[in-house]
């Protein structure tokens, strides 16, 4: 069991079950066997993709958890190899999750960690997020997708339901609203919320919060 892991699920207040960490421990080797072909995620071991990549997922569950209900739908905008999406859909097995991705390989790989994972909450959507179905999901989450400008806006709004949220997960406070600014006509309104990753303690993280 990664250590690292489980000290930054109890330092983050998380209490997952055996199963769930199973399931985080197998997308985790999932990652590192795809890496040595193909450069999916940027960590060198267990332990750096741990923190880097599914703790830094995990840092908002309990801020996702006050956005969503059981049956609320999420989508995870350009998951790539699945991070938001994956580690939030281990911690909330009720709500189902989409991955939506458009490079194929990418795609393959998420199915196949997701069938490995025995993951049944997650579909992955190859595709573009332009061909998306409109009005579909009732949280959009997203990490290193597109900065915010008026045509992201456009397009991640256009798959959300009325009154549905937007999740960014970002960096520095300063770009955040310097993007914002970009798109203050269409986004009047946004919530900032600081994240602390277990062992990065010294990365600004943020989630910003839009709803539609
Ligand atoms: C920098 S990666 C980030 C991946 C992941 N979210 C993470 O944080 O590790 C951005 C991903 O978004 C995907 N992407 C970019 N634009 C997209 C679009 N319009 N529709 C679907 N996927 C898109 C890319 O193929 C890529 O896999």
């Amino acid at each position: 069991m990664n250590e690292k892991l489980m000290q930054g699920c109890a330092k983050l207040g998380l209490n997952l079950s055996q199963v769930q960490f199973d399931q985080l421990e197998t997308y985790i080797n999932a990652v590192l066997d795809f890496n040595k072909t193909y450069n999916l995620m940027k960590a060198d071991n267990a332990d750096e993709l741990a923190v880097n990549h599914v703790l830094d997922s995990l840092a908002a569950v309990p801020h996702i958890a006050s956005l969503i209900k059981p049956e609320s739908k999420i989508g995870d905008i350009g998951s790539g190899g699945g991070c938001p999406g994956i580690p939030l859909a281990v911690a909330f097995p009720e709500n189902s999750f989409t991955l939506v991705e458009r490079m194929e390989k990418r795609c393959v790989f998420l199915e196949s960690a997701v069938r490995k994972m025995n993951l049944k909450n997650v579909k992955v959507l190859c595709s573009q997020a332009d061909s998306v179905e409109k009005e579909i999901f009732d949280l959009e989450v997203f990490r290193a997708f597109h900065p915010f400008d008026k045509k992201i806006v456009k397009l991640l709004f256009g798959m959300l339901k009325k009154g549905g949220h937007l999740a960014a997960y970002k960096a520095r406070l300063e770009k955040i609203n310097a993007e914002m600014a970009e798109v203050q006509v269409m986004v009047p309104d946004y919530k900032v919320i600081n994240l602390t990753v277990p062992f990065l303690e010294d990365h600004e993280r943020n989630l910003v919060v839009i709803q539609k």
